[in-house]
């Protein structure tokens, strides 16, 4: 009997573990990226380990600064090629091929019932799939690098059920934002979030990877959405082995449910610089932007591409705006099916598929005292550029202040 998060570390340390237990556990996939592979391969060769526990489990895509912004990045890179090459690992994916959290699913990493662990903290994201994916630093990456491994407190889990229809513009987003509104950047820290309730299964796979990938904003180590059909449907073809999904007893027990009815929910926003300083659209509409956003393992996949070409096909943008596939396969969906050209038409411009400005390293970063309305999950003081200001909204509140210049509220357009 238990929740999902213990199911699956019973699994993974071979013995029935209930939360608040110490495991060791055995890793499905490991993740790091151009970013954190430089630290985590740095532990590895400290730790006087010649070879890496299993290359077929270790995913390597380069999303943060790809392409190299400067000759120190390149050099830094080039050293990770060659030891990924010496390494034998196969799964690297280069500059251009997208986003880390868009790459291992569109790869079929992220499947029901695994322990996917990133160096990186947006591996939650994963648990859109029913999965255990979580972020850890990069000397505990080296453990895994060199053993396959790694000790965990097994999680308590919450419980959240959204009820009700989302309305006309009102999209995955909203309700994540509205949720960590409500919890706090702090409010679920070490637990597992598991999702329920009619507006999650109504939830396409895209919006269950935004709500996912921000549970770490409310300090989560997961948010997990239990798998269903439309999870079976996307791994067809793609789950690159077996998998058992698993789902929490009926007795499971959680330290705190919560219940939400998402009828009334309105577009929202999360004013700088904190991501649970979330408001109504309407509370900060009018307010001038310099700089437009849309990308990221949060809302640079396809639908959120499409729903921002919806907003400004035939009209234009007025102040600059970026936009960055999750995904070079994103971005040829929207090459070929119109999207790419809506948006161009409008006067966006578009970024190679990775990170883009989305952690103020390249491609977009804002100046002293730039207002920038971004699809992603952080609008941490300074993350885009210093002095500047993030506002996070959904791709549709993002395209609609792209047109006005100021935030404004999709359905107002
Ligand atoms: C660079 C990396 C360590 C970082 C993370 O872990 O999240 C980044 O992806 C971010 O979004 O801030
Ligand atoms: S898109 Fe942003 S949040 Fe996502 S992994 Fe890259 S830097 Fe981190």
């Amino acid at each position: 009997m238990g929740t999902i998060s213990e199911k699956i570390f019973s699994r993974a340390s071979g013995e029935q573990v209930k939360a608040d237990e110490f495991v060791i556990a055995d890793v499905d996939y490991a993740m790091a990226h151009d970013g954190t592979s430089i630290l985590a391969v740095k532990s590895f060769r400290d730790m006087g380990v010649e070879k890496v526990w299993n290359p077929e489990r270790i995913v390597i895509p380069f999303d943060h600064l790809a392409p190299a912004n400067t000759e120190i990045t390149a050099s830094l890179q080039n050293d990770i090629r060659n030891w990924i090459n010496d390494q034998q690992i196969e799964h690297f994916y280069e500059i251009g091929y997208g986003v880390c959290h868009q790459v291992l699913p569109e790869n079929g990493f992220a499947m029901p019932g695994k322990l996917l662990v990133g160096a990186d903290s947006h591996t939650c994201t994963y648990g859109a799939f029913g999965s255990f994916a979580t972020g850890v630093g990069a000397t505990d990456m080296a453990e895994i690098f060199a053993s396959g491994k790694l000790w965990f407190k097994v999680p308590e889990s919450i419980k959240i059920t959204v009820d009700g229809t989302l309305k006309n513009h009102v999209y995955a987003k909203d309700l994540t934002l509205y949720i960590i509104g409500k919890m706090g950047s702090a409010g679920a820290t070490y637990k597992a979030v598991e999702f329920y309730g009619d507006v999650i299964e109504n939830l396409s796979m895209s919006g269950r990877m935004t709500l996912c990938n921000m549970a770490i904003e409310m300090g989560a180590k997961t948010g997990i959405v239990p798998p269903d059909d439309k999870t079976f449907e996307y791994l067809k073809n793609r789950a690159v082995e077996d998998y058992e999904p698993v789902y929490s007893d009926e007795d499971a027990i959680y330290s705190e449910e919560y219940h939400i009815n998402a009828d009334e929910l309105e577009p929202q926003v999360a004013k700088p610089h904190s991501v649970d300083n979330v408001a109504n659209v309407t509370d900060v509409s009018g307010t001038k932007v310099d700089q437009v956003f849309i990308g990221t393992c949060t809302n640079g996949r396809l639908e959120d591409l499409e729903v921002a070409a919806e907003i400004l096909k035939g009209k234009k943008v007025s102040v600059r705006t970026i936009i960055v596939p999750a995904s070079r396969s994103t971005m040829i969906e929207a090459v070929n099916n119109g999207t790419a050209e809506i948006l161009l038409d409008a006067g966006a411009t578009f970024g190679t598929p990775g990170c883009g400005p989305c952690l103020g390293g390249h491609m977009g970063v804002i100046g002293e005292g730039e207002v920038c309305v971004s699809t992603a999950n952080r609008n941490f003081k300074g993350r885009m550029g210093k002095g500047g200001y993030i506002y996070l909204a959904s791709p549709a509140t993002a395209a609609a202040s792209a047109i006005t210049g100021e935030i404004a509220d999709p359905r107002d357009i």
